[in-house]
Order: structure tokens, then sequence, then C-alpha cells
């Protein structure tokens, strides 16, 4: 037996995330959970129900996440770390409401999310406190005793999360025809999104200009690059894209996009390319529609060689970097000192968000958070 892991305050981890649709019927409604109040016009919501519907009206996400959580509770078990492991998303069932009903009567106090979004942003931090907000004042009205939550720090620089995608990088170079893989290019991709929540993601005092998304994401992507460089002995230039645009043409958002990058970089002759999607931890639809259908597509109209890379997805190396950063957490919250682990020139992100991190257009309550009206 491996000697007991100590989770101590915590009696529970909760994975959170953003749910799709399991069917051809949940699509429209999945949409319109996701877009409720958030002003995405009509035209790009019909666009993007297609891409549903062309894999059935299937997202992958729900799977991925349920192969999450049993690599979770594998490794969990396999290391003595008696943590239960609960699942709530904020677009589709299971509901987080609904899970944190269920973690209140069986009687959990003090709760650990994982976030799917390894870094700083209104969408992949602020918006989930504010799910969890949400969440507690329903339970709160309906008279259930509040677990207090917290959040897990950002695990863009964890070695756990970049391994897989450095591995993953090198598989795709070595799937390129040989004559064209010393020269390859990588792209990394990430989420679009519109500049001003970029500029404001946070804390914006510790990052500056142009907020912390973008920083965290050129920092990851540099580790792997110069991970592969080690491996391969090839200096293959890299550069940060962007994909999944959405929102009014006339907002501006990050650029530039992957298939305008691809094009460019065949005008400039370079022979072949690596699209690696480091902005989402599994192969989300939008790795699946916008890599894997669009930006492929429009690589075979270049007559460009291109690869896409692996995401960590359920990898037994990320799920042990989970485990890290719980017995890492727990023991911070214990008083005891720990090192905290973390690559890169920005180190380990903050525990608790500060009070205006990664500020929302209109202002909303966020729980797990130095803002938070929660306990
Ligand atoms: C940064 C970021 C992440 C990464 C962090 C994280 O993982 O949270 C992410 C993840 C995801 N986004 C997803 C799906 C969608 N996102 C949308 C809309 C938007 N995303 C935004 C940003 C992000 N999104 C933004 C700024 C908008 C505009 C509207 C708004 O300000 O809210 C829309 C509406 C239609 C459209 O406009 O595309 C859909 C359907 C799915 C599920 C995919 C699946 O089914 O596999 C996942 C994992
Ligand atoms: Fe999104």
């Amino acid at each position: 037996m491996p000697v007991a892991l100590d989770a101590h305050p915590y009696d529970a981890l909760l994975l959170l995330s953003f749910g799709g649709p399991e069917g051809p019927d949940d699509v429209v409604p999945f949409l319109e959970n996701v877009t409720r109040g958030r002003g995405i016009p009509k035209e790009r919501l019909k666009e993007v129900g297609q891409h549903y519907f062309l894999f059935g009206g299937v997202s992958p996400i729900n799977d991925q996440n349920r192969a999450l959580l049993e690599a979770l509770r594998k490794d969990f078990a396999e290391h003595g770390l008696d943590l239960p492991v609960y699942w709530g998303n904020r677009n589709w069932a299971p509901y987080l409401t609904d899970t944190l009903r269920e973690m209140a009567a069986d009687g959990r106090r003090r709760v650990l999310v994982l976030a799917t979004s390894a870094y700083a942003s209104y969408s992949g931090c602020r918006q989930y406190r504010e799910n969890l907000a949400e969440s507690l004042a329903t339970l709160q009205a309906e008279g259930l005793e509040l677990p207090r939550v917290d959040k897990l720090r950002h695990y863009f620089n964890h070695p756990g999360f970049l391994q897989p995608m450095i591995d993953g990088v090198l598989k795709s170079l070595a799937d390129l025809p040989e004559d064209v893989r010393a020269g390859a290019y990588l792209a990394f991709t990430t989420h679009s999104i519109p500049n001003a929540s970029a500029d404001t993601s946070g804390p914006v005092e510790e990052h500056g200009d142009g907020g912390a998304y973008v920083k965290q994401h050129l920092d990851t992507a540099r580790l792997i690059a110069d991970a592969v460089r080690e491996e391969t002995g090839t200096d293959h230039p890299w550069q940060l894209v962007y994909q999944s645009r959405s929102g009014a043409p006339h907002i501006p958002w990050l650029e530039p996009d992957i298939c305008d990058h691809l094009e460019a970089l065949h005008g400039a002759g370079v022979p072949a390319v690596v699209m690696a999607p480091l902005g989402f931890v599994s192969d989300h639809m939008e790795v699946m529609y916008d890599l894997d259908t669009e930006a492929k597509a429009k690589a075979e109209e270049l007559g460009l060689p291109v690869r896409r890379s692996a995401t960590v997805g359920a990898d037994p190396r990320f799920a042990a970097a989970i485990r890290e950063l719980v017995v890492e957490r727990a023991a911070t919250e214990s008083g005891r000192d720990v090192r905290l682990c973390a690559l890169g020139d920005l180190g380990p992100s903050h525990d608790v968000c500060p009070v205006g991190c990664c500020p929302a257009r209109a202002p909303k309550p966020a729980a797990a958070g130095a803002d938070s009206p929660y306990a």
C-alpha cells in the first residue's frame, strides 16, 4: 500500500466543465444555455449548430470528462488519496447546481474545484466562479447547508499538463513526410477571445498590458517548443495563433486565425505545419471542427501538409498532476509550507483569484475567490 496522501481540509473534488449536447435534440437547447445573455449573433449560432449536427449532434466533451473522472479516481486510489470526485457542468447535464446539491446531501463541507480550463480569462475562470455562486445561491434558497468551495490554481505550466502535449507534437512531427519534417513550423492554437477580455485577464497588476491570457499561453508554447527542440535537435519556428472566434465582426478578438496563419505560412514557403491546440484540455468540438475539419480543409486546398497534435485528455500524467495540485493546496490550506510545482517564466499561479480578476462586462457575484460572498 502506498503511504496515504492527505486532502484535509478538503472532502471532495468537483470537476467543473462546459458540458455539451449528447444527441441532435440537445443541440438547440444547449446553445440556448451557452448564449443566454451573451449577445452572440444568430448567424453564428446557426453555424455552430451545424458543427454539432455534422457529428450527429454529439459533443465529444462529455465522454472526455467521463474518461478524465475515471483517470482521476484510478490515480487517487493508486496513491491512497481518499477523496471522492464529482462532476458538474455549466451548460448541460449533469448540471452544476444538481451536483452541488448532491454533494451537500452527501455531507461534503469543503470542496475543491477543478475547472477544465488551464488559463486565466473570463470564460475560463471567472465565469465558472459565477456559475458556482449562482448554484450556491440556489441551494441557499432551498435551505441547504452550503459547502465551502475553493478553486485549484491555473495549471498551464504544470509539467503533467505539458508533457503529454510535448509527446503529442513529437508524434505529429514524426508522422509528417520525412522530406518536409525538419522544416515544419509549429502553430500553437487557443480559443480567441475579445481583445478587451484578454487585456483585463488577470490579475492585471501582475501581468500588465495584454493581460494574463496571452502571457500564460506564450509561456506554455515556449516550454513545449523548447522541449521539442531538445528532443529532435531541430529548431521548429513557432507562433501562438487563435481559433473559434465568435461575437460581432466589429468587436476586435485575438488574431491571427489559424486558417489565415496557414495561408501566410504557405505563402512564405513553409513546407509543413503541426497545429498544437494547447488552449484546450481535450478534443472539444472546437478541435474536431475548427482544426480537424476546417483548418485541415484549408491546408488541403493549399497543398500544405499539416498534422494536429493531441490534447492532454485523460492522460495519466495529467491525472497525476491534478493529484499533486490537490495535495499541494490541501497542505497550503492546512498552514504547511509547500513547494509549488510550475515550469516557465511566470511561476505558480495564485491559489485565490484576487478582487477584480478577469472582470465580467456586467459584474455578478463569483464564488471561490477573494471577492466571494460565500465563506
Ligand atoms: C476561452 C474559452 C474557452 C476555453 C476555456 C474553457 O474550456 O472554458 C471556451 C471553451 C468552450 N466553448 C465551447 C462552446 C462554445 N463557446 C461559445 C462561445 C464563446 N466561447 C468563448 C471562449 C471560450 N470558450 C467566448 C468568449 C465565447 C463568446 C460568447 C461568450 O462570451 O460567452 C459558444 C457559442 C457559439 C460560438 O460563438 O461559438 C459555444 C457553443 C465549449 C464546448 C465544446 C464542445 O462541445 O466540445 C468549450 C469547452
Ligand atoms: Fe467557448
